[in-house]
């Protein structure tokens, strides 16, 4: 059987040990011989490359695994990289959320300023790695899922116009299906999705019954106004996603049409949510304090023990396995469905051709095939032409480095929704990321 090399950018995130352990255990579906971690930061790339020797030690011998933080290491003759870096770190995820929570609007990792202020930053170094990757590996499929990936997305589209190997793609989703199908206690595998919307801004529309074909949202929206809506992974969550998870009820009362994106609650409530946020301690302080502390003690034991041993049954990471099923079907032609982004192209019939949705695609070795959804209804197209415009701009902002296209991005954004607050929420955000964004005229 065919086996692949993969590299992962971002080889010191937080996500990596879920992945060195789901590789393992996806060993069969998606076989691989070689794996490079590949990251900027030396600090954060070592330990979680140390853990990675012992574990394969351990459970993959056969594997040709190092961790880099030279990309000429990292980037030739590979089949499959997978794109997890977030530009700023951590610190900067921290500067997203309370710079604008101090000034009264919501301050949240991919939307609203906060999400258009990493997205300039993602715009530089996304664009910059791609480069980089396509000088050692020109036939590589780029599986990118680093943030924002709605406005990285159009960013790589605009500057990778041609390259057919670049999948972006977001597991949030499939974390709600999952999560449907802990609610009504069918397994996940058996639901058939229609989802429209843009990256982190989206509603399922039919979550069908694969094997009866029968529609099951009557039963979905029943069931969660009867008990409220849980990630699939609930024991493992910290109170916020919670929260952020809980909400889907209170949108489906007020909208219930369809099921909502858990990340709609932001562009649907801003000003309730806003008030619900805590400006002195936002997600950002909760990962730095929590998920990021978790896997470098874990990562430092090991390390320390010389072993993974029972470690490695700890939690499973949907995550990383969807992300990894991602690369099989593409490795073997499996024409499996995912949601992912694309070019629209007509697949919502009443949005501009050029922009970048996110919808039900067949998922094959020649890219997603996606499937139509048809013209959406006005509310739903009111926001998302507003939401695409917003992100467009951004990446205007980018190319042309033009305070005025950032600007009208900051004001036409839901989430901010005026001239004069858009003005003194960018103006602050430049300052904050002096060095990391184009310099803005
Ligand atoms: N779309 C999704 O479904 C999804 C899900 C989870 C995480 N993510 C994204 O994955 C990324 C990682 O998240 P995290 O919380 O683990 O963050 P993290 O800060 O812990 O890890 C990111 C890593 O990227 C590295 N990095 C930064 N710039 C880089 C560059 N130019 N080249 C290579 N490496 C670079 C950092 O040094 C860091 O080790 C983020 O972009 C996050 O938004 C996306
Ligand atoms: O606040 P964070 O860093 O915990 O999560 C932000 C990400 O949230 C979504 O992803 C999943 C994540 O992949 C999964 O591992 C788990 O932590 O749940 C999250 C929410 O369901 C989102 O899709 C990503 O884009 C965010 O970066
Ligand atoms: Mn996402």
């Amino acid at each position: 059987m065919e086996k692949f090399n993969v590299c992962i950018v971002g080889g010191g995130s937080t996500y990596t040990l879920g992945f060195l352990k789901s590789f393992v255990r996806l060993k069969e579906e998606f076989p691989i011989k070689k794996l490079v971690l590949f990251d900027i930061d030396g600090d954060r790339q070592r330990p979680i490359g140390e853990y990675g020797k012992i574990l394969f030690k351990e459970r993959f011998p056969e594997l040709d695994f190092s961790y880099t933080t030279d990309p000429a290491e990292a980037y030739p003759e590979m089949d499959f990289i997978f794109m997890q870096m977030r530009a700023g770190g951590l610190p900067m995820r921290r500067k997203d959320e309370h710079i604008p929570l101090s000034m009264g609007k919501i301050g949240q990792e991919t939307v609203g300023a906060g999400g258009m202020a990493y997205g300039l930053r993602s715009c530089v170094d996304m664009i910059e790695a791609v480069h980089q990757i396509r000088e050692y590996s020109p036939n590589a499929w780029i599986l990118n899922y680093s943030n924002p990936a709605a406005i990285v997305a159009e960013a790589l589209r605009r500057e990778f116009p041609d390259d057919q190997r670049i999948l972006n793609i977001c597991d949030q989703p499939e974390n709600i299906i999952r999560s449907v199908s802990r609610l009504l206690n069918v397994d996940w595998n058996s639901l058939d999705p229609v989802y429209f919307g843009l990256n982190h801004y989206g509603w399922f529309t039919h979550i069908y019954d694969k094997k009866t074909g029968e529609d099951l949202l009557p039963l979905i929206r029943k069931t969660v106004h009867e008990k409220g809506f849980l990630p699939q992974d609930a024991e493992q969550r910290d109170k916020s996603w919670l929260d952020t998870y809980g909400f889907v009820q209170t949108m489906m009362e007020d909208f219930p049409d369809y099921i909502p994106n858990t990340y709609d609650g932001y562009y649907l409530y801003p000003e309730y949510k806003c008030s619900h946020l805590n400006p002195e301690y936002t997600r950002a302080d909760e990962v730095i304090d929590g998920r990021e502390k978790r896997v470098f003690a874990e990562a430092a034991e090991v390390i320390k023990e010389g072993k993974v041993g029972d470690r490695f049954h700890a939690i499973s990471d949907a995550h990383a396995e969807m992300m990894i099923k991602v690369a099989e079907a593409i490795a073997f032609n499996t024409n499996q469905r995912f949601i992912v982004i694309v070019k629209n192209d007509g697949a919502i019939a009443n949005l501009q051709n050029d922009a970048m949705v996110e919808v039900v695609a067949e998922l094959g070795i020649n890219g997603p095939r996606p499937m139509r959804v048809g013209t959406i209804p006005q509310f739903y197209y009111g926001l998302l032409a507003q939401q695409v415009s917003c992100e467009k701009l951004i990446v205007d902002a980018y190319y042309e480095h033009s305070y005025q296209k950032a600007l009208e991005a900051f004001t036409l954004n839901r989430l901010i929704n005026d001239a004069k607050k858009a003005r003194e929420l960018l103006d602050a955000l430049v300052e904050a990321n002096k060095g990391q964004w184009p310099e803005l005229k």
